[in-house]
């Protein structure tokens, strides 16, 4: 029986159960990374509504979903953002993913309002770094390091870092960030995040089996996550997690999430968007044949022969 009572659960043909809904609340934002992918959606310009998000994500927790990630763009953009969190049935995990430059004086709010944590999209601590990665003028790091130590007074906990790797850009920034995260005293883990071809962001690849040699090197336990098998490393008693979605049939083939689109489509993969499912005008009583849809074409990007074919 799932959480929400119900013995119902959403597998797909490969066998993945879904166990996690991963939402884009909009397509704005208010900086303009190098690299960013966009979670896939390019182009939509449509928001859901509260009530839709709220329909959409009980039909998930019907079926035993009770994960959430809130994405985008920059879900802090939209001020609604507390009551979406109010508004949502009782679930095990509400996360919220955030490049943190609105963050700053709003902690508290999110935290009250049932967000559990955030992880923060910080690719470099040097501002230069920062204004060239996310091609944003203005010197808005210190602000972005206020918002992290407001989240972590709130408890919006663990507090993730991620950084993507860019080649001659941050590659060489690791054990510095490592030592910056080292500092919350086991509030804030470093996620490392192998950069994904968009935006023409290939140049700045970096060699993903070279990083790992290294945590491996430095590593005093090393643990695998159920989601996407990623690797945990303990590096001098700091938890260092690394994604590696590239090219990587182990990721693809334990990805348990089903995405939803600012617009309203649920999303299979990222990465493909031929698939998607229109669920933003259905009703409550729509979604769940809408979601058996969805799921029953979930294909995992790496390692099916789909792949070779795009
Ligand atoms: N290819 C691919 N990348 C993903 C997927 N889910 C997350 N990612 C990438 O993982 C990195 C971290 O994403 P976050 O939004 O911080 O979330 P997360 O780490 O996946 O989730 P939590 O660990 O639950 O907080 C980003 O680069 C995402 O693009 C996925 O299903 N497929
Ligand atoms: C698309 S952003 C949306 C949320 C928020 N604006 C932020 O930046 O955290 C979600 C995550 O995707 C990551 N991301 C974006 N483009 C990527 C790429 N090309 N490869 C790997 N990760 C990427 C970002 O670093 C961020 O952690
Ligand atoms: S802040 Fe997030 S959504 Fe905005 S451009 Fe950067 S990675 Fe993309
Ligand atoms: S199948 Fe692979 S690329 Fe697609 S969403 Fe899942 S992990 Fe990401």
């Amino acid at each position: 029986m799932n959480s929400s009572g119900s013995h119902r659960t959403l597998t797909d043909p490969f066998g993945r159960t879904v166990r996690s809904l991963r939402m884009s609340i909009t397509n704005r934002c208010n900086l303009n990374c190098i690299y960013c992918h966009n979670e896939g959606d390019h182009g939509s310009t449509g928001e859901m509504s509260v009530e839709t998000i709220v329909n959409i994500v009980k039909a998930a927790a019907d079926f035993g979903v009770d994960r959430l990630k809130i994405s985008g763009g920059e879900p802090l953009i939209r001020q609604d953002l507390e009551e979406i969190l109010s508004s949502l049935p009782p679930l095990r995990d509400v996360s919220l993913t955030t490049n943190a430059t609105l963050l700053k004086g709003r902690a508290s709010s999110l935290k009250e309002a049932g967000l559990d944590r955030i992880n923060v999209s910080l690719d470099t601590l040097d501002p230069g770094k920062f204004r060239m990665i996310t091609r944003c003028k203005r010197d808005i790091l210190p602000s972005v390091l206020e918002g992290i130590d407001e989240a972590v007074r709130v408890g919006l906990t663990p507090v993730k870092i991620n950084m993507v790797l860019l080649k001659d850009i941050n590659e060489a920034e690791i054990e510095k960030m490592l030592a910056f995260t080292k500092r919350y005293k086991g509030d804030v883990i470093l996620q490392l995040i192998e950069l994904m071809n968009f935006r023409d962001a290939a140049p700045y690849h970096v060699d993903a089996d070279k990083v790992e040699e290294e945590l491996l090197h430095h590593a005093t336990d090393v643990s695998t996550r159920t989601m996407h098998h990623r690797k945990k490393y303990i590096i001098n008693g700091a938890e260092v997690e690394f994604v590696r979605p590239v090219d990587n049939t182990e990721f693809c083939a334990n990805c348990n999430r089903l995405r939803v689109t600012a617009d309203g489509k649920l999303k299979p993969c990222l990465l493909v968007n031929d698939d998607l499912v229109d669920v933003s005008h259905a009703s409550p009583g729509e979604l769940p044949d809408l979601f058996r849809l969805a799921v029953s074409r979930r294909v995992p990007f790496y390692g099916h022969e789909r792949c070779s074919l795009e």
